[in-house]
């Protein structure tokens, strides 16, 4: 038997269609009995000729014409497919505005297979063909995908093949998105009150990535495996009952990559930042509101969080016992009416600590929270406790193994005939990788003078390093000198407190004889 195309199938399922639509028309001429049979076989042998199923997916759908999740995923799906597959395509710019998509262009038709199964999609529209104008999406231009496939696939084509599109779909989605770093201004509004705090974003492209984080590769890849784990931990919060997130607390001194790490982070799971400033925020209510309006696949960052505020709680044990002092003295009204306190209130430790435990359980997607700070020692227990802040990363000085990263990045290079001095320094003086990394950019873009540059930038380093190794001993010396000096003058003190002491008890026993004996010595 010949082959038929799909086109011909469908030539074909058109003029079945008319004639049913035609017999239809004209049964009232035909006999009751004529009428069923004519009826049943006629479907048989249409459902024989033309033994295809067409599903439609809208643009739009629902009373509210909601934009459908299933359209946006099948057109990912196909945009992929069609570049290489249709004839005819149209393109779009996504991404950082400077890359192209391409998808099949209307009416065209595209085949794919599956398992085994052959199945086709085509892009369709219809235009109304009154001129009236409408508020609601896609009441102007219906846009629908239709997907045609034999009957004999209907089990596979529904039970695996659709949610293997809207899957593949949203996972091409969420790698052509644009991702977002958000921060909340909080300038200055009308007649100089302070404008409440709101997000504003850009475009988040910080190009940091975990390849090019200088960091123990352990520690690395520990911190990796807990993202992972947490990014696809959905099925596993939901089991214990617990809100879909999780609080880092990345610690160490100035330039030893923290902001990088975040980065880093984002880029890893695809995620946008917010950049709380949290100085900004006038108070709890204000934080409840930005963090409520915080999207779901991001990561919430408190930069310097003991600089941020007063989070210490020294502020809120003074707002208690004044409150308790006005108590105490029988104010009638509470003594922090709810609107004093709306006015006065700043965001407090207790306010921030809600937010982390609760806020977020409601919200249902996942959230990474993010302290960072110099001063880890300052922190309020209570904030940085297990369970709040789950994992504790310290970022420290750079050892040879961060170094060979920045080497790698910034030079190129994987090993040196001076990696080994440069180890052993490394090993014996603290450098921040920022400190590093300034030592490894090239000052020139000569291809010929590369190699020598790279030595006169390790060079540079050693330099570096030596000039801070002797920094830091003279440092170290002075240290001891001010300490030695600080315990001597204890010392003094505490000798001549003690010989005082000693007088008085001397003076109170001499005084006594005296009383007792009447005796004068
Ligand atoms: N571990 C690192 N890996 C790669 N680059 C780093 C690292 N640490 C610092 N740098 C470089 O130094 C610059 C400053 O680092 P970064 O801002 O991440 O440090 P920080 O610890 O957040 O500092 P601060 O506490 O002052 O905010 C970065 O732009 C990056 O180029």
């Amino acid at each position: 038997m010949m082959m038929m195309k799909g086109e011909q199938w469908s030539n074909l399922g058109s003029t079945m269609a008319a004639i049913m639509f035609a017999y239809a028309m004209f049964r009232q001429y035909f006999p009751p009995q004529l009428q069923d049979y004519i009826f049943r076989y006629g479907k048989k042998l249409s459902n024989f000729m033309y033994p295809y199923v067409h599903v439609t997916f809208d643009e739009f759908i629902g009373e509210r014409m909601k934009k459908s999740e299933a359209f946006s995923a099948i057109q990912n799906y196909l945009s992929d497919k069609s570049s290489s597959n249709a004839k005819r395509l149209k393109a779009d710019v996504v991404k950082d505005s400077q890359s192209l998509v391409l998808s099949m262009d209307y009416n065209e038709e595209i085949t794919d297979e599956f398992n085994g199964v052959k199945l086709w999609w085509s892009a369709n529209r219809t235009t109304p063909k009154t001129q009236q104008f409408s508020f609601y999406p896609g009441a102007d231009e219906k846009r629908f995908y239709t997907l045609k496939f034999h009957k004999r696939d209907r089990q596979v084509i529904t039970g695996i093949y659709l949610s293997h599109v809207l899957k593949q779909g949203k996972a091409i989605a969420a790698d052509n998105r644009q991702r977002k770093l958000y921060s909340n201004g909080g300038g200055q509004g009308w007649l100089g009150h302070r404008s409440s705090s709101t997000w504003t974003h850009v475009a988040f492209e910080h190009p940091a990535t975990f390849d090019t984080l200088a960091m123990d590769e352990k520690k690395k890849r520990e911190i990796k495996k807990d993202l992972v784990k947490f990014s696809n931990g959905k099925a596993y919060y939901a089991k214990i009952g617990k809100a879909w997130k999780r609080g880092y607390l990345l610690y160490g001194p100035p330039g030893t990559g923290k902001s990088t790490m975040v980065a880093a982070m984002a880029n890893f799971l695809n995620y946008d930042v917010y950049d709380l400033e949290l100085t900004t925020v006038k108070n709890n209510v204000e934080l409840r509101r930005l963090l409520i309006e915080t999207s779901n696949k991001s990561i919430i960052v408190i930069e310097d969080i003991d600089c941020s505020l007063d989070l210490t709680g020294q502020r809120e044990e003074k707002k208690k016992k004044k409150k308790d002092d006005k108590n105490e003295e029988g104010d009638p009204i509470s003594a922090m009416s709810k609107n004093e306190e709306r006015k006065e209130s700043e965001v407090t430790l207790s306010g921030l600590l809600n937010f982390i435990d609760g806020i977020w359980s409601a919200c249902g997607g996942e959230r990474i929270i993010v302290f960072t700070t110099n001063h880890v020692e300052k922190l309020d227990p209570a904030l940085i406790r297990r369970g709040r802040m789950d994992k504790h990363i310290e970022m420290s000085y750079c050892r040879f193994e961060a170094f060979k990263v920045l080497a790698k990045n910034y030079l190129d290079i994987d090993s040196h005939p001076l990696f080994g001095e440069i180890g052993n320094l490394l090993e014996e003086t603290d450098m921040t990788p920022a400190d590093v990394a300034e030592n490894l950019m090239l000052k020139s873009d000569d291809d010929d003078d590369e190699e020598e540059e790279v030595e006169t930038c390790l060079k540079n380093l050693i330099e570096a390093l030596k000039t801070a190794k002797e920094e830091a001993s003279k440092k170290a010396e002075e240290d001891a000198r001010l300490k030695a000096e600080k315990e001597q003058k204890e010392k003094e003190a505490a000798e001549k407190e003690q010989s005082v002491k000693e007088d008085v008890t001397q003076d109170a026993v001499s005084a006594k004889e005296v009383k007792d004996n009447g005796v004068i010595h």
